[in-house]
């Protein structure tokens, strides 16, 4: 008999049953990147040589925190070694999500170019809330699960305890949860055949017209947007003519090939098969995730389901510290924007803070990786108002209003205030119940329900407002469960609130910056507490200035800063009128990097310091669950 043809190498010429695609879902640090890279180097993808950790984490910042942004797919070739299938050679796609509530959509998009998924869970953890927002997901895409335990290796790991947990929460037998360590590679091999054995190929009309799905998209400076698809119907070819069915936009294929671990081209791709294609475009926005790429051609009717454009869901302002970076902020921006679709700006200017961008993002590690990029890769020092939600406002005249900033929040009669709300599950152990449902109810929460997984953990799950959740509800349930809680959530709708407009006023005049929208009953803690801050931080004047809190007119907290006159010449006895001169001109100097808001002189740090504390996003802490 010939020797069977590597199938990884021929992309294009694979049957379908040949073909697995699978994805690996699980919590934060439960181990899925370095279980990837084990994969890889077992079916030797990657040498031993060229292997470094978490390979397939591409972004410097992914790497340094330890969290997956962008999903990426890599072919590998295995044969399976053991039963029935033992000695066949298949096509293994695995296809990497990322791991951040921030990117579900993505997630979703992801999962559902796969047939398979790999639930990884922490042996010495368990069951965490982002086990379960994954679980549930895969299930909605009728996805066939493989319940495997990781880090085995560890002392303190407990396989036959959350084998139990994990069996009775997918309904199976404990003995079918497999036992891995991505450390070591014990069981891994045995793993890569289960998925070839448990996992569906996929299923595609090869004579259909042309369907594939965009599972990711991502700006590349060399050779413009490399879109990751998965090929449902049909095929594509080199040179192929093809058109996005969101937007109608017709483009020339001008390269497509698959991921292995580096780009190989490929002469085309067939049903079920993934890969990536370019198209010469320059902007992730005309390369959708999500959406349908067909032949112009011979064009498909109906488009796959699921497309959405992202939404942003968290405003902010940046605004450079130096004001003469404005420009160099405007074209970063532009730059970030053609690799993140979800990214959204427009200038705005603010007394406080000078010219900056008002920018919207999917939440809060979305805002955090955008300011830390800009900071990084274009080396801006930057301030960020405190993030806010997206309000809509129906007037009592019928007209409606959406509100991303504060500060244009609108006068008038106003009928009612909507708020957008998540719907939130905690996962914590049982001691930590009253704790978390203290802190839930703090924060406006409403239980919906409540279930034990087992005798020590306790699933819980209210609605929440957004707004409510982008200040430091993270690290608050952290502390408050010693670190033992974890938390997820997804978008859940809006609901009507007692929402009211707080404006800070130094004497007399607004600071756009600190406006802020809150709920009624948090309106004069809000106020009290910047009020103290800014008194605090802003000099005296010649004058007294009232710090004022104000709901329209009504004013709800009032601090006051004492006058005094800064004599600079008080030292300065005798005649010297040049020395006099010196230090006039010095104290001018100082004055130029004052703001004035009305007659009052505040310097700008006054204000970076006053935001950076009032702002939850600067606990790192934050930004993993
Ligand atoms: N002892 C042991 N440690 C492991 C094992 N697998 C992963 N780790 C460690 O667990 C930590 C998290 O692993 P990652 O692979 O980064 O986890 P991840 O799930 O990809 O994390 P995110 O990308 O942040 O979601 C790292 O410090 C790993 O070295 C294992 O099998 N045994």
């Amino acid at each position: 008999m010939p020797p069977m043809l590597d199938p990884g190498s021929h992309p294009g010429a694979t049957s379908p049953e040949r073909i697995r695609n699978f994805c690996i879902i699980a919590h934060i640090d439960h181990g899925k990147s370095t279980l990837a890279d084990r994969m890889l180097q077992l079916t030797e993808v990657v040498d031993a040589r060229q292997m470094r950790a978490q390979y397939l984490d591409r972004m410097d910042i992914e790497r340094e925190r330890g969290i997956t942004i962008k999903s990426q797919a890599v072919r590998m070739p295995w044969q399976v070694r053991e039963g029935d299938l033992a000695g066949d050679p298949f096509v293994l796609n695995m296809i990497d999500t990322p791991g951040h509530v921030d990117f579900t959509y993505e997630v979703s998009r992801s999962l559902a170019a796969c047939e398979g998924a790999v639930l990884l869970v922490d042996a010495a953890q368990g069951i965490e809330a982002q086990t379960l927002a994954n679980l549930y997901l895969a299930m909605e895409n009728d996805m066939t699960i493989i319940p495997v335990l990781n880090k085995i290796d560890l002392p303190a790991a407990q396989p036959d305890k959350y084998a139990e947990e994990l069996a009775h929460l997918i309904g199976c037998e404990p003995s079918d949860c497999l036992r891995v360590s991505g450390k070591t590679g014990d069981g891994v091999p045995h793993l890569l055949d289960e998925i070839v054995r448990q996992f569906k190929p996929p299923v595609g009309d090869a004579a259909a017209p042309t369907r594939a799905m965009i599972f990711d998209s991502v700006y590349d400076v060399y050779r413009g947007v490399v879109t990751y698809i998965r090929v449902i119907d049909g095929r594509l070819d080199p040179r192929d003519r093809i058109k996005m069915m969101s937007t109608g936009a017709v483009h020339e294929l001008l390269e497509i090939g698959v991921i292995s671990p580096e780009p190989i081209k490929s002469g085309g791709l067939g049903v079920g098969e993934v890969g990536y294609l370019i198209t010469g475009v320059k902007d992730v926005r005309q390369s959708r995730v999500g959406d349908t790429v067909t032949l112009n051609g011979k064009p498909a009717t109906e488009a796959l389901g699921g497309y959405k454009d992202p939404k942003p869901m968290v405003y902010s302002g940046l605004y450079p510290i130096d004001g003469s970076d404005y420009p160099i902020l405007r074209d970063a921006l532009d730059k970030l924007k053609l690799n993140d679709a979800a990214l959204n700006y427009e200038p705005e200017t603010s007394t406080a803070l000078g010219f900056g961008f008002r920018c919207g993002f999917l939440g809060l590690l979305h805002l955090e990786i955008i300011r830390e990029r800009l900071e990084r890769e274009f080396a801006l020092d930057l301030i960020s108002t405190a993030p806010n939600v997206v309000y809509r406002v129906d007037m009592e005249d019928g007209a409606e209003h959406i509100v991303t900033n504060p500060s244009e929040y609108p006068a008038g009669k106003i009928g009612s205030v909507y708020e957008p709300t998540v719907r939130a599950t905690v996962l914590t152990p049982n001691d930590y119940v009253g704790a978390v449902m203290e802190l839930c109810q703090g924060r406006r929460g409403q239980l919906l329900g409540m279930d034990y997984l087992s005798a020590d953990r306790v699933e819980l799950r209210y609605t929440l407002p957004l707004a409510e959740i982008i200040y430091d509800f993270f690290d608050q349930l952290k502390s408050r469960t010693k670190g033992y809680a974890s938390l997820d959530y997804e978008p859940s709708g809006e609901q009507e609130s007692d929402l009211v407009k707080v404006d800070i006023l130094l004497h007399g005049e607004p600071v756009d910056a600190f406006s802020a929208i809150v709920h009624k009953d948090k309106a004069y803690n809000y106020g009290v507490t910047i009020a103290a801050k800014l008194r605090g931080l802003i000099p005296r004047q010649q004058f007294e200035v009232p710090i004022q809190a104000a709901i329209g007119s009504r004013v709800i907290a009032r601090e006051t800063i004492r006058a005094i006159r800064k004599d600079v010449l008080a030292k300065c006895y005798g005649g010297d009128i040049t020395r006099k001169r010196k230090l006039i001109e010095k104290q001018k100097e100082g004055k130029k990097r004052m703001k004035m808001v009305g007659r009052v002189e505040v310097p700008q740090e006054a204000f970076i310091a006053a935001l950076s504390t009032s702002d939850g996003t600067d606990g790192k802490a934050s930004a993993k669950k």
